[in-house]
């Protein structure tokens, strides 16, 4: 028996253990609400839920070894397939190849300088769609993310939102939700169910699982061997298929690697980059004074006969605070990623045993009012020292996650994130939707799930000149 006690947490029942104190909708609210560190059982399931940065990263940055592992899920893990995609591979020799590969090809901003003009271009094409069709911007974003990512991965260029590509990895993504929605499947507190013959009552979820991997493998599969179609013609646009796959013969598992690897820029990147652009919109509705003050920076560093690029990131430090500030003001990812313990461990007194599931509480570290005064309120200022006052911590401490689990995408994610504010700002103004006579306010909220949204909302978007008409209507 250890020594020292688990962290404290509810009580719970027997057999079930906390599972009637998790709600199922926004489970970080009431976490929030529990000590810097806490535990609770469901099913025999040792989690350990962490609210402050500074334990998270004592425990998953300091240890990272102790606490690299992901769970194992049986239905969208073993039966779907998504335990080959970064983000649920085990920890090891594999895994550390995919890693290198991102970060080599993807992972700084001197390895990302190749994409620049792309990601530009593509969010020049983005203010055109916004331009002629306002009342669709969710779609506008996802179109113009998907299309960077796949241009980025694969060297594909995707037309719109009804190309194929994007379709298929979108179903590939939707079966992912469904099959890892807490609690939803008994197969994944019983893995032996998976045994049972198809015809057996309560073993649907065997037709979901055949779907999702059905369409997990052509989201997979057919980039790859497009790109090596076209290397074969010399006609493949440089990727970060091609440059892995250039000018040698590839094993079995460097294929593998380089497949899968590839897949997770779309799977990692798509989801959290729309939603982090779609709360940025969101704040511009709501807090007009902010994009006024953004606006006047950008309209004193750029002379009127272009639009913004990524070249001028230094010179915009209030565009550069705006982006921390939705990095934080929506966590997009509220509980991040669920790390496990590969071995027991003693960490501040508390006992944590092998095989733990730690969840970083990444909502509360952001919206914590010890470390952020009036976390609600979307202000950038907040990341500018001044004479008063030191600036506020960087999100990116915690919103990435941790140690070597940390998000492989976070260059290219801000990058898309600046050009995208920065751009949109420049050319746009956004206010509140008035609708007879009244002015709509978005309502302040996330969507359930692993990547949370802003709840769908309405605004309106205005071009601001006949110059911004202009440079928005030039050739990319
Ligand atoms: C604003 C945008 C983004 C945010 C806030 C974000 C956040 C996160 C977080 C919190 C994690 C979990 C880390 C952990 O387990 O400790 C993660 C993992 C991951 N992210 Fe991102 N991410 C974003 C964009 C991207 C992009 C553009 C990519 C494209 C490559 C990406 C790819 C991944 C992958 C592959 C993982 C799994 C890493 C692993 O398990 O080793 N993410 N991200």
């Amino acid at each position: 028996r250890p020594i020292h006690p688990l962290p404290p947490g509810p009580k719970g029942l027997p057999l079930v253990g906390n599972v009637l104190d998790v709600p199922s909708k926004t489970p970080w609210l009431t976490f929030a609400k529990w000590g810097d560190i806490f535990s609770i059982k469901e099913f025999g399931r040792q989690t350990i839920v962490i609210n402050s940065a500074s334990v998270a990263l004592s425990m998953l940055e300091k240890k990272s070894l102790l606490y690299s592992n992901r769970p194992h899920l049986t239905l969208a893990g073993d039966l779907v397939g998504w335990n080959q995609s970064t983000a649920f591979l085990q920890y090891g020799v594999r895994f550390r190849e995919y890693r290198k590969n991102l970060y080599r090809t993807i992972g700084s901003r001197a390895s990302l300088e190749k994409y620049q003009t792309l990601i530009e271009t593509k969010f020049h094409h983005f203010l055109r769609n916004v331009l002629n069709d306002p009342s669709d911007l969710a779609a506008h974003i996802r179109t113009a993310v998907g299309s960077i990512i796949l241009r980025i991965s694969h060297g594909y260029e995707a037309q719109n939102i009804n190309d194929p590509y994007l379709k298929v990895a979108d179903i590939a993504i939707h079966y992912f939700s469904i099959t890892t929605t807490a609690g939803a499947f008994l197969v994944d507190i019983v893995p032996l169910l998976r045994y049972l013959p198809n015809w057996f009552p309560g073993t649907g979820f065997k037709a979901i699982a055949r779907a999702g991997y059905e369409s997990l493998k052509e989201m997979t599969d057919q980039p790859h061997e497009d790109v090596k179609e076209k290397m074969k013609t010399g006609t493949a646009l440089h990727s970060f298929t091609s440059e892995l796959l250039a000018d040698r013969t590839v094993s079995a598992e460097e294929k593998h690697i380089i497949k899968w690897s590839a897949q997770t820029i779309y799977s990692g990147g798509a989801d959290t980059t729309v939603a982090a652009i779609y709360a940025f919109f969101v704040a511009m509705t709501l807090f007009p004074e902010v994009q006024k003050k953004a606006q006047a920076e950008i309209d004193s560093v750029i002379d009127n006969n272009r639009l913004p690029t990524t070249d001028d990131r230094e010179a915009l430090p209030y565009v550069n605070a705006m982006v921390s500030e939705v990095l934080r003001w929506h966590s997009l990812a509220p509980l991040g990623g669920a790390h496990v313990a590969v071995e027991d461990d003693v960490h501040d007194g508390y006992f944590i045993p092998k095989g733990s599931l730690i969840v970083p509480n990444i909502w509360k570290m952001l919206h914590d009012p010890k470390t952020y005064r009036y976390p609600a309120e979307f202000d950038p200022e907040r990341f500018i020292a001044s004479e008063d006052k030191p600036a506020e911590t960087d999100p990116r401490n915690v919103c990435f996650g941790f140690g070597r689990r940390i998000c492989p995408g976070m260059v290219l994610a801000e990058l898309s994130l600046f050009i995208s504010c920065a751009m949109v700002l420049s050319v746009f103004d956004i206010s509140k939707c008035v609708e007879d006579g009244v002015p709509i306010t978005p309502e302040v909220g996330q969507t359930e799930g692993t990547i949370s949204h802003p709840k769908p909302f309405k605004c309106s978007i205005r071009v601001r000149s006949e110059k911004a008409l202009f440079l928005i209507q030039q050739d990319a």
